[in-house]
């Protein structure tokens, strides 16, 4: 059984190194293979949907089954939220996670050598603008910088949340909470904070640190590293129903990721960039 299911395309791989393109459920899908990683994104919200590094289990989970619906966001990988995280603050008739999810991207660039991928996407949207730069190798490291041409300050937050394969998400730990916990407190660094995942869980957390998710599933530690000025989004469903999850797949994955966030949301003033940056790797 594939460990991911974009990895049929790599078993099977008769494509054009270092990049393919494919249709694969409606989607349009750029396949990367390098000699330090494989990849697949999505031009549908410029989705990483699948990052493998040479010699190790894929990163990243995704579900098989994709919404019939081209433009309904598919679960897994790498998901723009933008130009909202979360529900929209004015109105529930807005789409979760903002339109970023739902839209086709413009591809700006790929290009590799040998020691990195890079690929760049870009969506407009009327006065609004966002590009994702990735750099892909051992690790990858994700950045997205967004600004618009209102003529007045806007609400907006941004985030980058990854669904994380674990071999099972019961032998899950992560490490470097205590720094959220420990905030502001005399000796903070001394305190031994994990966190285990037990249930649902929907949280921002700020600290300045990096997080390490310890996967005993498949013995294996995850860093994952954010700018310093972004929260810490953490997220799973726990045992409820959700849509393109088959039964058992929860315990596949855990999301944590960067957000560019504040309850009520973040004020943008025109022309400002926000940039959010997310990197991860194996240790
Ligand atoms: O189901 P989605 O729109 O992909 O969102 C998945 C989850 O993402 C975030 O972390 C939100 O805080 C949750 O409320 C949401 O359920």
């Amino acid at each position: 059984m594939l460990e991911h299911p974009l990895q049929r395309f790599f078993h099977s791989m008769r494509a054009k190194r270092p990049f393919d393109w494919v249709r694969f459920q409606r989607r349009d899908l750029l396949l990367i293979d390098h000699p330090l990683c494989q990849a697949v994104f999505s031009r549908q919200g410029a989705q990483l949907l699948h990052f493998q590094p040479q010699g190790e289990r894929p990163l990243l989970w995704c579900a098989g089954e994709w919404p019939a619906l081209s433009s309904a966001p598919v679960r897994g990988g790498i998901p723009v939220c933008w130009p909202w995280f979360g529900s929209h603050p004015n109105g529930s008739e807005w789409p979760q996670q903002g339109w970023a999810r739902q839209r086709e991207w413009r591809l700006l660039d790929a290009y590799a050598d040998e020691s990195k991928v890079v690929v760049s996407w870009q969506l407009d949207l009327e006065d609004w603008h966002v590009r994702l730069d990735a750099r892909l190798g051992q690790r990858l490291e994700l950045e997205l910088c967004s600004y618009h041409e209102e003529d007045d300050d806007c609400l907006f937050s941004f985030a980058l949340q990854p669904y994380w394969r674990v071999g099972a998400l019961s032998r899950v730990v992560v490490h470097g909470m205590e720094l959220e916990s420990a905030r502001g407190q005399r000796g903070a660094s001394r305190i031994p904070g994990t966190w285990i995942p037990r249930g649902a869980v929907k949280q921002v957390l700020y600290h300045p640190g990096s997080l390490v998710l310890e996967d005993g599933g498949w013995n294996r530690r995850l860093r994952i590293d954010k700018n310093v000025s972004a929260g810490s989004v953490i997220w799973h469903p726990g045992s409820r129903p959700v849509e393109q999850v088959e039964p058992g797949e929860a315990e596949r994955f855990l999301c944590i990721g960067a957000a560019g966030y504040r309850p009520g949301g973040l004020i943008l003033a025109p022309g400002e960039r926000m940039r959010l940056s997310l990197a991860a790797g194996l240790q």
